[in-house]
């Protein structure tokens, strides 16, 4: 398969870029750049010194239309007017961006402060959070790559929200991630001295993820309730922990949900249900496509919590895209994604 990488310089292209060089049924991976064109990539990153001998291309929308898959790792507001260019031709379609995941303009208008997508492209979008939506991804032309936080947050959530074992409404998910979430575009926010030995709430109820978690739930079940969702900045380069409370509508024990966890994601090779006690950290998925999740019932306050970590540039962006990608093709789910963590 030949590929192409829009977007290739950001954060989320370089990962692309590594997964997709791994990958056992990548040919050709192209590298396109909005601002750059015939700049060697290893100039850009020079830890690729030696490794990648490729240049960065300026977009030629004819020439990508010809690829098998084009991804699209480019801020919010960009890939809804590129998609439309490229649907049509031979390529499939993997946007990470969050111009595609809302199926109703008006929300998109709302959180992300643009005007929306086309209706007729948004309806086309399969939204790809690959354990959850296989049929759909297979079958889809055009994906809409979850953000970070809710992959963390709904595959915390998928089992009990779809078994219908939480109130509507009670739900609280407290989000902390590392500042490569941000891109590689350097601000204020992502200052050093602003950064290190600190710890910053931030879009306190205006996060733009908060309407993709929502859409997601309402859909597993119509009485889910909006939710309270809040993010941190952790001084750390990547990884994402949620820690999400709710209230139990049963008397169901620890031992009932792990078993039901367990049960759920027992097809899903990315999913690690730990074990009872045992609580997952950043580091333990650092620089994979897992994301480990434990359970814990607190009896007396009839309360659940539940924690998920991801490595947002991996599980939270391109390791999800090129699993989307697998599923399109009839791949195997897990090609060019075995990586044991980084650790420590
Ligand atoms: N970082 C993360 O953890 C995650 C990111 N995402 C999403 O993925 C996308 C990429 O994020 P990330 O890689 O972190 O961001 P970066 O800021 O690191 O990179 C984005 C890249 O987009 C390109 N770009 C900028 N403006 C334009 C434009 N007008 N037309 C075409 N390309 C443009 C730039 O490359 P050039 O100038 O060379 O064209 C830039 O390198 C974003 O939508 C982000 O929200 C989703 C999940 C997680
Ligand atoms: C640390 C940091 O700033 N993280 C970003 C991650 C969001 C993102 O990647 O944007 P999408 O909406 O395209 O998914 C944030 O919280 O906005």
């Amino acid at each position: 398969m030949n590929v192409g990488i829009v977007g290739s310089t950001g954060y989320g292209g370089v990962e692309l870029h590594r997964l997709l060089s791994n990958h056992p049924f990548v040919g050709d991976c192209i590298l396109y750049s909005s601002t750059l064109n015939g700049v060697s990539y290893a100039e850009q990153y020079p830890h690729l010194t030696d490794l990648s001998t490729e240049s960065v291309r300026g977009i030629q929308v004819d020439e990508m239309k010809e690829l098998d898959v084009v991804f699209l790792a480019v801020p919010a507001g960009i890939s809804k007017e590129m998609t439309p260019k490229l649907l049509g031709g031979k390529a499939r379609i993997i946007d990470l961006s969050g111009d595609l995941r809302l199926k109703d303009p008006k929300e998109y208008e709302d959180w992300y402060k643009g005007e929306a997508a086309d209706t007729s492209v948004l309806s086309e979008a399969v939204y790809g959070l690959a354990e959850c939506n296989q049929e759909a991804i297979k079958e889809a032309s055009l994906i809409a790559n979850p953000g970070c936080f809710p992959t963390a947050a709904l595959l915390a959530l998928a089992p009990l929200i779809q078994q219908k074992l939480v109130q509507p409404g009670s739900l609280i998910i407290d989000a902390k991630t590392g500042l490569s979430g941000a891109g590689r575009k350097p601000s204020l926010s992502s200052h050093f001295s602003e950064t290190q030995e600190n710890l910053r709430i931030y879009k306190v109820h205006e996060h733009q993820h908060t309407p993709e978690i929502e859409q997601q739930l309402k859909l597993w079940n119509p009485e889910a309730a909006p939710v309270t969702f809040t993010t941190h900045l952790i001084p750390m380069t990547r990884g994402i922990m949620t820690t999400i409370y709710g209230e139990l509508l049963t008397d169901q024990t620890t031992e009932e949900l792990h078993e039901l966890y367990r049960s759920f994601y027992s097809g899903s090779p990315f999913v690690r249900i730990r074990p009872i006690g045992q609580y997952p950290c950043t580091k333990e998925v650092f620089g994979t496509n897992f994301c480990d999740i434990s359970i814990k019932v607190d009896p007396r306050t009839g309360k659940v919590t539940i924690v998920s970590v991801i490595d947002n540039l991996i599980k939270g962006a391109a390791g999800q895209a090129v699993q989307n990608m697998n599923l399109m093709f009839g791949l195997e789910e897990t090609s060019g994604l075995h990586y044991y963590p980084i650790y420590p």
